[in-house]
């Protein structure tokens, strides 16, 4: 589908979504406890594929209004009786491999072709090295991936800067294998963060884990179960940087982002990247709101490793901004549903910035030039869409996005969103 964006101001209220990572924890939590009522989730393709799978391990995943009713498996998930088809949704094919490892018998996981494209290899070789056998089909790392469990647990050495998705992967399952998981990263973790969203969640599961020096432990023999029988996700902070972004640059008056209290999530830094870059932004943590309003913005330098999912968003802020924004340590970002360094460099060149792509930085030159309406494409990648609609609030005339659907995958009221604050959307 394209939707074409105007150059627009923006104000009023909007709300983030639900966290898709907690979204996805929760689910798969749930699934192996006895179940769980997971208040406010994401609804979207990702976070429904990790539903399905629950449904494959025995489970049930039912809605009930805005909420998630789940029926668990309990601690020994069956042995899928389909092909487990994870979609578009890197999450679940990593949190699931780890589930699938628990089975007394065969799982197979595919995705769609950007999914299957994306490294796996790292989590296949851990199985196998805690007691079951993971092997890709193609023998590349890549999915369809063929599990065989069950894992007993023990010792993993695994390299940190491919994906934090295996350690996250290994923490869950590891709490119900009798022996537990030692995981000893051989090389720096990236996107740590989304490791200590893992924790965050397993301890309302009333799992325990922990951080050690190089890596990460959890205990075997234990049981999920939620407190109160119940479990309610807060707001996504990267699905709310896009219209914080808006806001920053297009704000005709005051931009509210709602549902923004205080979580495990590393992308709440995109709110320390709007004040560096001179935005007029404040968060009242208490209410969950971020207030934000048009500044003039620079250009600055700054790291992702923690971030990678504001690669998008910040290329972007920088295009429109005074100066250059250097975007360091981001090589892991070409390991996500497009290799985002890429994308981002030749569309936003479409736009008319100039930008520049190292192996793992980007540089975006913004401020000498306006941006332009132009036609552009999403690469079919939900965060190379919403980027690049709030480049089309600040280019000149009208910009095009190709694959505005893909949306649906983490925020799919985004455009509603968008159009609500008074943007020119057309789909
Ligand atoms: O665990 C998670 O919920 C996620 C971890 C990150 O991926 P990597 O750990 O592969 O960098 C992030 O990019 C992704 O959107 C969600
Ligand atoms: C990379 C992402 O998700 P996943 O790894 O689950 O596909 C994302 O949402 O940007």
């Amino acid at each position: 589908m394209d939707v074409t964006v105007g150059n627009s101001r923006v104000s009023g209220t909007a709300r983030a979504p639900p966290s898709k990572s907690y979204t996805h924890r929760a689910l798969l939590a749930a699934g192996y406890a006895g179940g769980a009522l997971v208040r406010n989730p994401l609804v979207s393709a990702d976070t429904k594929a990790t539903a399905r799978a629950v449904d494959h391990f025995g489970g049930d995943a039912e809605r009930v209004q805005a909420d998630w009713e789940i029926t668990g498996f309990g601690g020994a998930p069956d042995v899928p009786a389909d092909v487990i088809d994870c979609a578009n949704s890197g999450t679940t094919m990593r949190l699931v491999s780890g589930a699938a490892a628990l089975a007394d018998g065969t799982t197979v996981l595919t995705g769609d072709r950007s999914l299957r494209s994306r490294p796996q290899g790292p989590l296949l070789d851990a199985i196998a090295d805690l007691g079951g056998s993971a092997r890709s089909t193609r023998g590349n790392g890549q999915a369809p991936l063929i599990v065989d469990g069950p894992i007993e647990g023990g010792h993993v050495e695994m390299p940190g800067d491919v994906s934090s998705q295996f350690v996250t992967s290994l923490l869950m399952a590891g709490a119900l294998t009798d022996e537990g998981v030692e995981i000893e990263l051989t090389t720096e973790l990236k996107s740590a963060p989304y490791v200590d969203i893992t924790l965050d969640v397993l301890e309302s599961f009333g799992v325990t884990a922990e951080e050690r020096e190089n890596g990460y432990r959890v205990p075997g023999g234990q049981t999920y179960e939620p407190a109160d029988g119940e479990y309610a996700v807060p707001g996504d902070f990267s699905s709310a940087s896009y219209l914080l972004a808006a806001g920053a640059l297009a704000g005709g008056e005051e931009v509210v982002v709602e549902g923004a209290h205080p979580s495990e999530q590393g992308d709440a830094a995109i709110v320390d990247v709007l004040r560096q870059m001179g935005a007029d932004v404040e968060w009242r943590q208490d209410d969950g709101e971020i207030v934000v309003g048009r500044s003039d913005l620079d250009g600055i330098t700054v790291g992702v490793a923690d971030t990678p999912d504001l690669l998008p968003t910040i290329a972007v802020l920088g295009a429109a901004a005074e100066g250059t924004t250097t975007i360091t340590d981001a090589e892991h970002v070409r390991y996500k549903e497009t290799d985002r360094v890429s994308a981002m460099a030749e569309e936003l060149a479409k736009l008319g910035a100039a930008v520049e792509e190292r192996q793992d930085e980007l540089v975006v030159h913004g401020g000498d030039s306006d941006l332009s309406g132009a036609r552009v494409d999403g690469r079919g990648d939900h965060r190379i869409v919403m980027a690049l609609s709030v480049a089309a609030l600040v280019a000149d005339g009208e910009t095009t996005i190709e694959g505005g659907e893909h949306v649906d995958v983490s925020f799919p009221d985004f455009f509603d969103a968008l159009g609500d604050l008074g943007a020119a959307v057309e789909r």
